[in-house]
């Protein structure tokens, strides 16, 4: 015998209650015995409540409310029972309404609305459902019959919440189900006392039934079909990748019950668990789906953690103070006086000081607490040895759950990880000692990305999400949005890593989607349905969406992003960036960037600031660490003007090369960024800084090589314009060069006494900068340990492709960095 339970969604309309008599028509042909219990149709208990409030209340509208209660019902027997049967269902229900009419009618006059009428007032619900399903299961083929439950449950006569006599019950209910054959369609939640008045059996009640049942008659099974498909991990309104748990145990199913997740309500389903009686959780409207097992293993041994539940709203009030050390008896009375003022504690801390005692209350009763504790402690806290009492709102509690965590460590190291590279506060920690249960209080803002960032890190650690933000959608950005794409399908299947790129704009618009944009759009498209951008308007939506395991990648060439970098990283999210200028305008913003990133333990990454893709700052920063001492520095850090001087010979005109470069992805967006040294300042002054020198951008010497007239001119065309007249100053330092046997070359050294130039030198072809091609950079770094022969690390230095790749490494590395 199995006891299936059928909530007011699965019976709440004729459609609904045809899936359910197609489940149980399988039952039947299949010769499994079952027991059915029901709710009331969905809405009618409230609608019940609320017509014996009216009523009592003197309102005549109780009248139409209980003609909507009446309607819904023939709706249903009309659209389920065939014409020629109607008559008998009809007829029934008529008759309860007329004698649920002739009860309101009396509540009305009396204007009086006792527990014990509220009970029978409800139990109509349960009689009316039960009976129609009845019906229409026997008129499809399923001979069945009502039971309503007051035939054998029997109780107490406390009103609103009756306790069971089991041994009146068991017995009644047992002989029942021997002496019929007809499939029984339970009446849920109702019950009756000895001397035959209706009782409900309080919240949970028609699961209750069916445990009742189950227990009485030791079924093999109880299946509760609801709405959902079975427990799921976690909330999945929240986290969109929520999914359904194969098995949990009783305690499992208990404490996440207890934190949120309203599937069952396991203490009404006590007495088939004291029976060890299997509950299986289903779903009506996917009955194919085997729904979650409720037994009393845990299961899935390697999971430790089988769900992570939450709840949103909560309260954290703090007593503290020296009087509370080593006193026995203050929780007693702290506990005691909450209790007796009706206050109900969802978690206790205490540290080991026992300086302070934390508890969490539902926000409705913060202040009631903090009363009732002022009161008890009067004389403490007047004497100054407790503290005034702190409440701290805008709370929620997070729990991840799971049998499997006791005994096994790094369960929670993982969660606080999670939640600290999310950049989550902590404002309170429980684990009860069953190690059941591990809850955090967080700030409630942060619930939605914990959420997220937790089931990840539980539930999906074979797959896992980076959510990056694209500001800059140019030469950089865009060749990053394509190669993102190309790889986005290895990253998926070889790597098990996902790229949402959930925020994108360029100079003009922007655009989100937490779900992830299609960058497999052109970036135009992509944009289209955009709004105005701004760098200061994108940064805060990104801080507002919140989102767990996020990434900020600035492929503008401005600083108005740049100013923003700090903030981005105090509130936790990672920057990758090829944008120089963070670090190298003004020292106190370079550190203040640094100490923003360390503070949070999150990543601040620009290894495409100096040589583009190629492995420079990373190597001199591992110099560094491992207890090198750089003495010098000599470099080509300029991909143009590598690519220009390495390719410039007799007969070319210089100003054509520079259009070259520009064509070929090398130079800023204005040229004379590069040209006027401005580029190769920024990159040596990095690598002074990353050498641990406290230097400023004044301190770096530049000799120019522009003439006054190229810089000043008001666009970069007329830049063009002018540099086409200084061919010939160009063509001449090149000449004299050539004769000397030595070629041109901008150097970038930052010296033994810590002193950084940038100059043309004319280098001959012993020299290793004179063997350059193409766009190649050369870093030399000069060390203790790299003394004789220096490290040398040479390659291409500017690019799209190449830059661009730098940048995707370090969104692979930051994804790294947070997911695992
Ligand atoms: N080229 C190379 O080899 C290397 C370049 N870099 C660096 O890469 C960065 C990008 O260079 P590159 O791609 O050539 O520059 P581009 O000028 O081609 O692209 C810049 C992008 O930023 C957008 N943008 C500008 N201001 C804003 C703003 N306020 N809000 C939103 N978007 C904005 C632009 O929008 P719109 O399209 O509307 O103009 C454009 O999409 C620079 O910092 C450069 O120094 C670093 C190493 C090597
Ligand atoms: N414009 C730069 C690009 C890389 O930083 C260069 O030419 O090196
Ligand atoms: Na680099």
């Amino acid at each position: 015998m199995k006891v299936l339970k059928f909530g007011g969604t699965s019976v709440g309309s004729a459609k609904n209650i045809q899936q359910v008599a197609n489940i149980l028509s399988d039952y039947q042909q299949s010769g499994q015995r079952v027991a059915v219990v029901v709710s009331a149709m969905s809405g009618i208990t409230n609608k019940l409540i609320e017509v014996g409030n009216r009523a009592a209340s003197g309102d005549e509208t109780y009248k139409s409310l209980l003609k909507d209660i009446e309607s819904t019902h023939l709706t249903a027997i009309r659209e389920l029972i065939e014409v020629r049967r109607q008559s008998k269902t009809i007829a029934f229900v008529k008759l309860q309404l007329n004698d649920l009419e002739d009860i309101l009618r009396g509540i009305f006059l009396l204007k009086e609305l006792s527990l014990r009428s509220l009970d029978i007032l409800q139990s109509f619900g349960e009689r009316l459902s039960s009976y129609i399903i009845a019906e229409f299961l026997t008129q499809e083929g399923v001979p069945a019959e009502q039971l309503d439950a007051r035939k054998v449950v029997r109780t107490n006569s406390v009103f609103g919440g009756a306790k069971v006599d089991f041994v009146t019950t068991n017995s009644a209910i047992t002989k029942h189900f021997a002496e019929t054959d007809k499939m029984q369609i339970v009446t849920g939640f109702i019950a009756s006392s000895e001397s035959g008045e209706t009782t409900t059996l309080g919240r949970g009640g028609s699961d209750y039934t069916a445990a009742i049942f189950g227990a009485a008659l030791n079924a093999t099974e109880i299946e509760i079909w609801t709405d959902v498909d079975g427990v799921m991990t976690t909330d999945p309104r929240v986290v969109p990748t929520a999914f359904s748990l194969q098995q949990l145990s009783y305690e499992e199913a208990m404490e996440m019950s207890h934190f949120g997740a309203k599937v069952i309500y396991p203490p009404t389903l006590q007495p088939a668990i004291k029976k060890n009686i299997d509950l299986r959780i289903r779903n009506t409207f996917n009955p194919s789906f085997p729904g979650t097992l409720v037994t009393s293993k845990s299961g899935q041994e390697d999971w430790p953690v089988k769900g992570i539940s939450s709840i949103k709203e909560i309260a954290l009030v703090t007593l503290s103070g020296s009087g509370l050390i080593g006193v026995p008896g203050v929780s007693s009375r702290l506990f005691g006086a909450l209790a007796r003022g009706g206050v109900s504690m969802i978690l206790i801390t205490q540290a080991s000081s026992e300086h302070t005692i934390t508890f969490a209350v539902a926000p409705g009763d913060a202040t009631e607490s903090k009363k009732i504790i002022e009161e008890e402690f009067f004389n403490e806290m007047a004497s100054g040895k407790v503290n005034p009492v702190e409440v701290q709102n805008n709370l929620s509690i997070l729990a991840i759950i799971g049998e499997n965590m006791a005994h096994r460590p790094g369960v929670a190291a993982k969660l606080f990880s999670a939640l600290g590279k999310n950049g989550v506060n902590i404002a309170a920690i429980a684990q009860g000692s069953s190690e059941l249960n591990v809850s955090v209080v967080i700030e409630q803002k942060h619930l939605h990305k914990s959420l997220n960032a937790l089931h990840e890190i539980f539930f999906l650690s074979d797959m896992a999400e980076l959510n990056v933000f694209m500001l800059g959608l140019g030469l950089i950005g865009n060749t990053l949005l394509t190669q993102m794409r190309d790889q986005a399908e290895y990253l998926l299947t070889e790597r098990n890593l996902r790229l949402n790129v959930v925020g994108a704009a360029n100079s003009k618009k922007m655009i989100f989607n937490e779900t992830g944009l299609d960058i497999s759009l052109p970036k135009d498209e992509i944009l289209a349905e955009g709004e105005t951008s701004s760098a200061a308007g994108f940064v805060e939506k990104m801080i507002e969406m919140n989102l767990p395991n996020s990434v900020f990648v600035d492929c503008t060439a401005g600083d108005s992003a740049v100013k923003l970098y700090e903030k981005i990283l105090l509130n936790s999210i990672s920057i990758t960036t090829p944008n120089k200028i963070a670090n190298s305008s003004s020292l106190d913003y370079y550190l203040r960037c640094q100490a923003a990133a360390k503070r949070r333990g999150v990543k601040f990454l620009y290894e495409t600031n100096v040589g583009a893709g190629l492995p420079v700052i990373g190597p001199l920063q591992d110099l560094k660490r491992s207890g090198d001492k750089i003495i010098k520095i000599e470099g080509i850090l300029s991909g143009t003007l590598s690519y220009l001087f390495n390719t410039f010979s007799a007969g070319m005109k210089f100003s054509e090369l520079v259009k070259d470069a520009k064509e070929m992805g090398y130079t800023e967006p204005d040229p004379r960024d590069d040209l006027g040294g401005v580029d190769v300042a920024r990159k040596i002054l990095i690598l002074a800084r990353e050498a641990g020198y406290h230097m400023e951008p004044s301190d770096v010497t530049v000799k120019p090589i522009l003439p006054q007239a190229c810089m000043d001119a008001e666009s970069v065309d007329d830049f063009f314009v002018e540099l086409e007249k200084a061919n010939d100053l160009f063509e001449k330092q090149r000449a004299e060069a050539e004769i000397d046997g030595k070629a041109l070359r901008m150097v970038a050294t930052l010296d033994e006494e810590g002193k950084a130039t940038v100059s043309l030198e004319a280098v001959d072809n012993s020299h290793p900068f004179h063997g350059l091609v193409g766009s190649d950079n050369m870093v030399v770094f000069t060390s203790r340990r790299y003394f004789n022969e220096p490290l040398v690390i040479r390659g291409p230095g500017a690019g799209a492709e190449v830059t661009a790749a730098g940048v995707f490494a370090e969104i692979i590395t930051i994804g790294n960095f947070l997911i695992n």
